[in-house]
């Protein structure tokens, strides 16, 4: 006689493997229900609830989103500026929750490299724009002489070999960024982070800005996930990741050129999606949906009895 718990318990245990699959880790980028919570006095702001994000190796990556919505401080955390409050962060390998004081110093200056938005947070005013590409360098002990050679060939890949010899004052900030993507990328990093690189310049040096990073990218071998208010560098690169409220929560992704664009919604690790407000608008959805599987898509129908043709999902599925 067969136990009748069997079946159900089979099917329990068959969940709880599903639970316990480790989610696919094949991102050079690797955020897992990434969550940062800042306590002040009485205040606690969650900046991250339980952020989802995977960039492939070689990808050029824009992240966009409303003012406060965290993207900044996702890209504190994968610089290693910062540490999450729960959840899982990995950049080639790192651990960011697990790396020591020296692994971390290690990871900041050889993992991974930041443009930031305020031009002074970039380059050392006291020295020149090839002492500063060559800095990062000595701190890895790359000897003096291949430091410079290294420097100025990435101020001319980067279109900034006129400006070597000057100081940030005497650079426009335009080229100021431009040297600051050269100083990112000076000891090969796997991941160029950028925070608004563009955000302070004109339209004619954010384009150049922006070229100089499109180089990183696709010459010089780096990932490269940049955080943009510009619709000029968000309408150019193949992906853009919108950031609601802590989470992902829309993504564009765009042919070659920039045509073709098509916008997904990201599907958390639990299967969650948030609709896109115009879509729930426009279909009059609230509450409870019914949802249908069709044979290569699911269909989303509002709560009306004149529902949808067909069969309606399993309710005990
Ligand atoms: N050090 C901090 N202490 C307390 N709250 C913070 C701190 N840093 C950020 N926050 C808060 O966390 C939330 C996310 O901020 P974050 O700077 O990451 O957003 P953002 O998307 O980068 O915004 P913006 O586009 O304006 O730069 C905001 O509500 C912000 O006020």
């Amino acid at each position: 006689m067969t136990d009748p718990h069997a079946d159900d318990l089979r099917h329990l245990e068959e969940k709880a493997r599903v639970a316990q699959r480790p989610h696919t880790d094949d991102g050079l980028v690797v955020c897992d229900n990434l969550v940062r919570v800042y306590r002040t006095d009485e205040v606690e702001v969650q900046a991250l609830q339980g952020l989802d994000l995977v960039v492939e190796e070689g990808e050029c990556t824009a992240l966009v989103g409303a003012s406060g919505s965290g993207k900044s401080t996702l890209l504190s955390i994968l610089s290693g500026l910062d540490l999450p409050t729960a959840g899982r962060a990995r950049v080639a390998g790192h651990d960011l929750l697990a790396l020591g004081r020296r692994e971390r110093l290690g990871y900041r200056r050889r993992t991974v490299g930041f443009v930031w938005q305020q031009t002074g947070r970039n380059l050392l005013p006291y020295l020149t724009a090839l002492e500063n590409v060559a800095l990062p360098m000595k701190y890895v002990r790359v000897p003096r002489r291949r430091r410079a050679a290294r420097a100025a060939e990435l101020l001319d890949v980067l279109g900034v070999a006129h400006c070597r010899d000057r100081r940030p004052a005497e650079l426009s900030g335009g080229e100021q960024q431009r040297v600051a993507v050269a100083v990112a990328t000076a000891n090969t990093p796997r991941v160029v982070l950028a925070d608004e690189p563009t955000g302070e310049l004109d339209t004619a040096s954010a384009e150049e800005v922006f070229a100089a990073l499109r180089r990183a990218n696709e010459e010089l071998g780096a990932t490269v996930l940049v955080v943009t208010h510009d619709p000029l560098v968000s309408g150019q690169v193949r992906r853009t990741v919108r950031i609601r409220d802590g989470r992902t929560s829309t993504e564009t992704l765009r042919g070659p050129g920039g045509g073709g664009a098509e916008e997904y919604t990201v599907l958390d690790r639990a299967g969650r999606l948030q609709l896109p407000r115009d879509y729930v608008d426009r279909y009059g959805l609230s509450g409870r949906v019914r949802l249908t599987g069709e044979p290569d898509h699911v269909g989303v129908w509002p709560d009306r009895t004149e529902g949808p043709p067909g069969p309606g999902p399993n309710p005990s599925t």
